[in-house]
C-alpha cells in the first residue's frame, strides 16, 4: 500500500482546494509502473481492476485526500492570475524508499474549482505520450516527473473530435511551480507566499535554510537546477513546447508533456507546438526562457528577501546572471560525454558547435548522428587494440547520415584528433550512455496513439520497453531507432488539453 501523508495541507488555503474526483463509466488499466510503485513503497501489488478503481478516481485509495493546487503562470508571455490544477488532483504524498517525498497526482480526473470553462478531462493520447516521454527521460536520467499508471475511462472526451479517454497518474518531486508562487505573489498574500517559500526550502533545499538569506540562496538553488535541466534537454534535442511559468518545476524537474517533441533534423529554431506560432520556444530559445521565467520566480521573492530598495534587486539579478554560467558548465561536461572526450577537454564546446553546423547544413538526425558516432569511436577504440577493420564501415554508416559529406569528413578529422587521448573504456561508456540508441520519436508515438485509439495496446508496450531501456542495442530497439522518412514525419504537436 502507499501511505500518504499531507504534508502540503500545512500550507495556507488560497493555495489549495479539498475537492474530489469525478466518477468514470469504465475504468481499465492501461499500464502500471511496478518498478516505480515499489520505489514508492508500494509493497503488495493489487488487482488491476483495484489499481483501475484507484487511479481514475473512482475509489480513492486508502489515505488519499484530493487536492486541486492553485497556480498562476504567463502562458506565452502573458500573465494569468489564475489557472491552477483544472484538470488534476493531487492524492497525497508518499514518502519513497530513499525517504524523498514524492506527491501523486491525478491527470484528467474531473473539473476542480481552478477548470474555467474546461472538463477536466485529457484524452487517450496525451496521456500515453506523457507516460511514453517522461518515463523515457527518467531512464536517461533527466530530472523530470514520472508515470505510475495509465487508466482508460471507458468515456469519449470532444476536442477536433470524440476521442477516448484516460486518467494518468503522475508522480512528482512536488507540483510546485514558478506559477504556484505567482499566485500568492498576485494576491500579495506574504504569509502565503513565506509559508510556501519555507515549506518549499524544506523539502527541496534544506541547505538554504542556513544561508544569510535563505530566499536568495533559495532562487540560487532553483536557477541551479533549471540550468542543468535545460542543458540536459538541448544535449537530447528536446522540445519542451510551452516553457510558460506554470510549467517551470520549482524542484527542477521536466513537467507537462502536452505539446513536446524531440527533434530529428538538427534545426536550432526547430518548433513543434501548433500554438507557439511566433518560436517563443523553439529549440534554441530554451535557456534564455528558463532564466526569463526565472526572473518572473524572483520577482515573487524580493519582498521575503533581506537585502531592501536597489539592493535587493542587484543581488537577484546577479543571481539570474549566475543562470549563464551554470548552463555553460554543465553544457561543456554535457558536450564532452557526447563528444566520447574527456571532461576537461577543452575543445568539447568548438567541437560541438562545429559539429552541430554539420548537423544543421546536412539535415542530420541528431540521434542517428550520436548514435553513430558512438559506433565509430568504439570501433576506433577496438582498432587501436586489435587493427579492427570495422571503422571503415562505422565511418561510412555516419558520412550517409548528412546531405554534406564532405564537411562531416573534415569535422571527423578534427574530432578523431582530440579523441585520441580520450580511447579509455569509461569514456566510451560515458559516450554510451550520453548517446541513447532509441528516444521516443514523434511518428512511433503517433503510431502508438492511432492503435491505442481503436483499443490495440501492444504498440504502446512495445514503444515504453523500447525507450525505458534506451541504450539497448537488439533489432527491436533498432528497428524502433529508425528516423521517420519524409512522409512519416509529425510536422506539428498539440498541446492535447
Ligand atoms: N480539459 C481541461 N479542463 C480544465 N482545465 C484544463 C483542461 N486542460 C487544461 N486545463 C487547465 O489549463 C491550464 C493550462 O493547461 P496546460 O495544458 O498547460 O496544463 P496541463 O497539461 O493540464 O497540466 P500540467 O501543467 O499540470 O501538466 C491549466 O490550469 C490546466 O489545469
Amino acid at each position: 500500500m502507499l501511505t500518504f501523508e499531507h504534508q502540503f495541507a500545512t500550507l495556507p488555503e488560497p493555495l489549495w482546494v479539498a475537492c474530489q474526483p469525478t466518477p468514470v463509466a469504465q475504468p481499465s488499466l492501461i499500464a502500471f509502473n511496478d518498478a516505480l510503485a515499489v520505489a514508492l513503497g508500494m509493497q503488495t501489488r493489487p488487482d488491476d481492476a483495484t489499481l483501475a478503481q484507484w487511479f481514475s478516481g473512482n475509489q480513492l485509495p486508502p489515505g488519499a485526500q484530493p487536492r486541486a493546487l492553485g497556480y498562476a503562470g504567463h502562458q506565452f508571455g502573458n500573465f494569468v492570475p489564475q489557472l491552477g490544477d483544472g484538470r488534476a488532483l493531487l492524492l497525497g504524498e508518499v514518502v519513497d524508499q530513499q525517504g524523498e517525498r514524492r506527491d501523486v497526482q491525478l491527470k484528467g480526473s474531473g473539473r476542480t474549482p481552478f477548470s474555467r470553462g474546461g472538463d477536466g478531462r485529457s484524452p487517450l493520447g496525451p496521456v500515453l505520450r506523457e507516460y511514453l516521454v517522461s518515463e523515457f527521460m527518467a531512464a536517461v536520467g533527466v530530472p523530470t516527473t514520472r508515470a505510475l499508471a495509465a487508466v482508460s475511462t471507458g468515456e469519449r472526451v470532444v476536442r477536433q473530435m470524440a476521442e477516448p479517454g484516460a486518467v494518468l497518474t503522475r508522480v512528482a518531486s512536488s507540483h510546485i511551480r514558478v506559477g504556484t508562487f505567482q499566485f500568492a505573489a498576485v494576491r500579495r498574500d506574504e504569509d502565503a507566499l513565506k509559508a510556501l517559500a519555507d515549506h518549499v526550502i524544506a523539502r527541496h533545499y534544506p541547505e538554504a535554510a542556513n544561508a544569510d538569506d535563505p530566499y536568495l540562496a533559495l532562487l540560487e538553488a532553483v536557477t541551479a537546477r533549471q540550468a542543468a535541466l535545460v542543458a540536459r534537454w538541448m544535449s537530447l534535442g528536446f522540445i519542451h513546447g510551452v516553457m510558460n511559468t506554470d510549467n517551470c518545476s520549482i524542484a527542477g524537474e521536466t513537467i507537462d508533456y502536452g505539446p513536446c517533441a524531440f527533434m530529428e533534423q538538427f534545426d536550432p529554431q526547430k518548433v513543434y507546438s501548433s500554438i507557439d506560432q511566433g518560436g517563443r520556444y523553439a529549440f534554441d530559445n530554451q535557456p534564455g526562457i528558463a532564466q526569463w521565467n526565472l526572473a518572473r520566480f524572483a520577482e515573487t521573492l524580493l519582498p521575503l528577501m533581506r537585502a531592501e530598495g536597489d539592493a535587493v534587486v542587484e543581488q537577484a539579478t546577479e543571481v539570474l546572471r549566475g543562470f549563464t554560467a551554470r548552463f555553460g558548465a554543465e553544457q561543456r561536461r554535457l558536450h564532452a560525454d557526447k563528444l566520447g572526450l574527456a571532461p576537461e577537454s577543452d575543445r568539447a564546446v568548438a567541437l560541438m558547435e562545429a559539429l552541430e553546423i554539420q548537423m544543421h547544413q546536412g539535415r542530420m538526425d541528431m540521434t542517428a548522428t550520436f548514435d553513430a558516432l558512438t559506433h565509430y569511436a568504439k570501433t576506433l577504440g577496438a582498432q587501436a587494440l586489435s587493427a579492427d577493420t570495422s571503422a571503415h564501415s562505422q565511418k561510412e554508416a555516419l558520412l550517409a547520415l548528412t546531405t554534406q559529406p564532405a564537411g562531416l569528413t573534415a569535422w571527423l578529422a578534427d574530432w578523431e584528433n582530440a579523441q585520441q587521448a580520450s580511447q579509455q573504456s569509461e569514456r566510451l561508456e560515458a559516450m554510451r550512455r550520453a548517446n541513447p540508441v532509441v528516444i521516443p520519436r514523434n511518428h512511433r508515438i503517433q503510431e502508438v496513439i492511432d492503435a491505442a485509439v481503436e483499443g490495440d495496446f501492444a504498440p504502446f508496450h512495445t514503444l515504453l520497453a523500447a525507450v525505458t531501456q534506451p541504450f539497448d542495442e537488439s533489432a527491436e530497439a533498432r528497428r524502433l531507432a529508425v528516423p521517420a522518412t519524409e512522409s512519416e514525419q509529425v510536422l506539428r504537436t498539440f498541446c492535447g488539453t
